[in-house]
Formats: C-alpha cells, structure tokens, sequence
C-alpha cells in the first residue's frame, strides 16, 4: 500500500531520512504518527527508525541530543524541531515489567517492528509513501481492531502498560481490542501493580479525555484491570455505574478526578488521598476537592454566590461539565460563568480593606483581625454588604464588637 500524499510533517522530516539513507542505512518513519496518518487524524511527533547504530546517526548530523542513547534513541535537531531517531533494536530480560534490561540493536526492520506492541503502532512508512506492513496492521486498523504483535501474553509480560495503552487506544480510536489480546490482558492484569503509578495515570487519563471513553472502560472493567489501580477495587459499581453514564470523552484532567471522585462519593479527605495514591500533582489535588464540592452543588441546584466564588471561573466550567456527564445539571455553564462574574469581588485581594486600615482603626492584631477580614470577605461576596472602605471598617467593628 502506498500513502500518495504525505502530511507536511513527514515532507519537513524528509531531509534527515534522505540523510541517512545516503549514508547507506535504512531509515523510516514509525510507530502513532503513520498510524494516525492513516486513520487521517493529525499527527503530533514524527518518529524515526534506522539500521544505523546511535553513534553513527550522530556522526551524520550536526545538532543531535542523547536524549535515550542507551536504548538507541537520539534526536536530532533539524530547523527548531526534534526529531527522535531510534536504532532498529530488540529486547531482552523485562525484569521490572516496564523496561528492557538489555537491548540489542539490529539491522533489520522487521525484528524491531517484531518487538512493539499493537500491529496498528508496528507500521513502517518510506518517504516516497510506501507502507510496509509484516505483521497485518492494515487490515487491524480497516477492522478498527487492536491486535498485539505476535503472542500477547509475551507482549503484556514484557510491559505490563502496554494493557492500559490498549485501552487507552481503544477510546481514542473507537477500536475493539481482539478477543487473545483480551485474554492477554485478563491473564497478566495483575503485574500492572508493578508499574510506576505516574505511568498508568498518564493512561488512565488518556482514556476518559478519548472521545469513546465507553469503549476504553468497558475492557477495563470486564479484564479486571481496574482492580490492579491505586484505590480502584472498592468503587467497582461506581466505575460500572460511570462506563455507562459517560457519553463523550472529558474534556481535562481534572474533570477526569472530579467526575470519578464524584462518583465515588469522595469527601476533600478522601480525595486527597487518592489522588496522593495516584502521584497527582498538589494543583490538582486542591482543584479537584474545590470542583467535586462544586458538583454536589450544581447537582443539588444549591449554587450560591459563596460556591461560585469559591470555585472561581477556571473550575466552574469544569464542575458544571461533570454534573452534565452525570445527568444532573440544571445550569448552563454561561449562566454559571455570568452569575459568577456579577460578584463583587472576586479575591480576597479585591477587598475595599486591608489589615493594615483594620490595624490603624485600632484593632489589635491577631486571630480576631484574620476572623473580621473572613467575615467581610464573605458579607461582601453574598451581597450583604458594599465594597466600600468605611462601610467594611464600620461593619468589622460592629463584628468584633459583638463576638467580644
Ligand atoms: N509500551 C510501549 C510503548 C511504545 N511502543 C512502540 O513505540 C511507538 C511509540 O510510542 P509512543 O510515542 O509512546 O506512542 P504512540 O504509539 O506514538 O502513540 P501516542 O503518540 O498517541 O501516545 C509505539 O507506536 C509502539 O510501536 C511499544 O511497543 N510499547
């Protein structure tokens, strides 16, 4: 099969294959940009395989970086892009289940096609458009199927990711995965627990931002794989119950965490601690309590101006797309956002009043100075009083003067 016109990344590319090949090697274009290519989505990085050993490629390039010499990865730097270039290589001794011990490098294409992981990411394709193709990866991607190369037992034991990237591709692409590679996957989901956990998070998002994340989830759930993720087993009904609630991919990660917290029914605690469990990052851990907390409220139709301050414009959208997924939202999120807007203030910061004023009108400093300042910040985001300096002054002595 031959591709007749080739996206303008691959032309851009061109320069470094006919490099290569000049200096008697081999060298091709692999791996998701020709899948994608075929399939017509947009591709995003070109990468490059070739019979010529690391230190040769380096040798025919000017601006090159060892960014995986060890593994025979080097990129080379050609007009502002990088362009990663591997050396044909096989793998040996996955003693971690996630990176080859050892890894041989070889002259010939067909062995390092023989060594990835799905037929459909285990195409070559030359400059003048030609596919080569050992191991029916067209007729996978003609049958939107997801097939390992060879035997997926071998395939999933060598990198046990490789089962959350067959689901992960399964809701990008809206791909079944084949009923052996399914077997594979049922038979050795437990070495998943083997895997760095930021791995199988990065996946695991992949599969619900997929635009068929119903499709990803099903193989998830009936595998058993779910059970083998941080903190997963006990929400199996939540997770049967979200399989078939999502209608569409999510549109970021952290509607991601909100929407499975939510379904779980996690409080701020709980979410903590299992976005901890799944390494996130501290932002979104503190975005996600705020926007699960939102959701509740958007779902109960108790969206006051306390809440909507609180979530702040960038996660209201968030929350009301959650609850939206759920089925439960009244609001449309421009009505959120406008509702939002119309506050008076919308940060601390904006407050008529510092404590430095509170100070100079002869309050002294301490807790009770942080409790009138949450006090006005409050009266003034529900509307109960202006933002106006002697208004909050006056309003913050009355206060404290109450309390005392
Ligand atoms: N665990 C893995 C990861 C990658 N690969 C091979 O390396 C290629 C490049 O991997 P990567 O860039 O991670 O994924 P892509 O398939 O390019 O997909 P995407 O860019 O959408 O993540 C894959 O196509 C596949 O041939 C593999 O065999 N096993």
């Amino acid at each position: 099969m031959r591709i007749e016109t080739l996206p303008e990344e691959f032309i851009k590319a061109q320069p470094i294959i006919d490099t290569i090949e000049a200096a008697g090697y081999e060298a091709y274009y692999v791996g998701g940009s020709v899948r994608d290519t075929l399939l017509g989505l947009p591709i995003h990085d070109v990468d490059i395989a070739t019979s010529a050993y690391p230190e040769e490629v380096k040798s025919l390039f000017k601006r090159t970086v060892d960014t995986g010499i060890e593994h025979g990865t080097v990129m080379i730097l050609d007009h502002g892009t990088g362009y990663e270039t591997t050396t044909f290589r096989t793998e040996s001794g996955y003693q971690d289940y996630r990176r080859p011990d050892s890894v041989k490098f070889v002259r010939s294409l067909k062995e390092d096609l023989n060594r990835r992981d799905f037929t459909i990411n285990a195409l070559a394709l030359k400059t003048d458009g030609t596919i080569i193709d050992y191991f029916d990866g067209l007729s996978d991607l003609k049958a939107h199927r997801i097939r390992a190369v060879g035997d997926p037992e071998k395939r999933f034991n060598e990198d046990a990711l490789r089962m959350m990237r067959a689901v992960r591709f399964a809701s990008q692409l809206n791909f079944t995965i084949d009923p052996e590679t399914i077997t594979g996957i049922k038979h050795h989901g437990s070495l998943l627990t083997k895997i760095a956990v930021e791995r199988i998070h990065v996946e695991f998002v992949k599969m619900l931002l997929g635009q068929w994340p119903a499709m990803g989830l099903d193989v998830f759930m009936d595998t058993g794989l779910y059970q083998y993720c941080p903190d997963f087993k006990p929400y199996k009904d939540q997770l049967e119950q979200l399989r078939l609630q999502l209608k569409s991919g999510l549109s970021s990660e952290t509607a991601v965490w909100t929407i499975l917290c939510a379904v779980f029914g996690l409080s701020s605690k709980q979410v903590n601690r299992l976005l901890k469990d799944w390494k996130s990052a501290n932002q979104l851990i503190d975005d996600v309590q705020v926007a699960v907390k939102a959701v509740k409220a958007i779902s109960e139709h108790s969206v006051d101006a306390w809440l909507l301050y609180q979530t702040g414009s960038e996660l209201l959208p968030i929350a009301n797309e959650v609850a939206n997924q759920l089925g439960e939202s009244p609001y449309a999120t421009a009505t959120l956002l406008a509702q939002y807007d119309e506050l008076q203030i919308h940060s601390k910061k904006a407050l008529a009043i510092t404590g430095q004023d509170l100070m100079s009108a002869g309050i002294k400093p301490g807790p009770q100075l942080g409790q009138a300042l949450n006090y006005l910040e409050r009266q003034v985001v529900e509307g109960q009083l202006k933002n106006q300096n002697n208004m909050l002054l006056s309003a913050a002595i009355k206060y404290l003067n109450e309390k005392a």
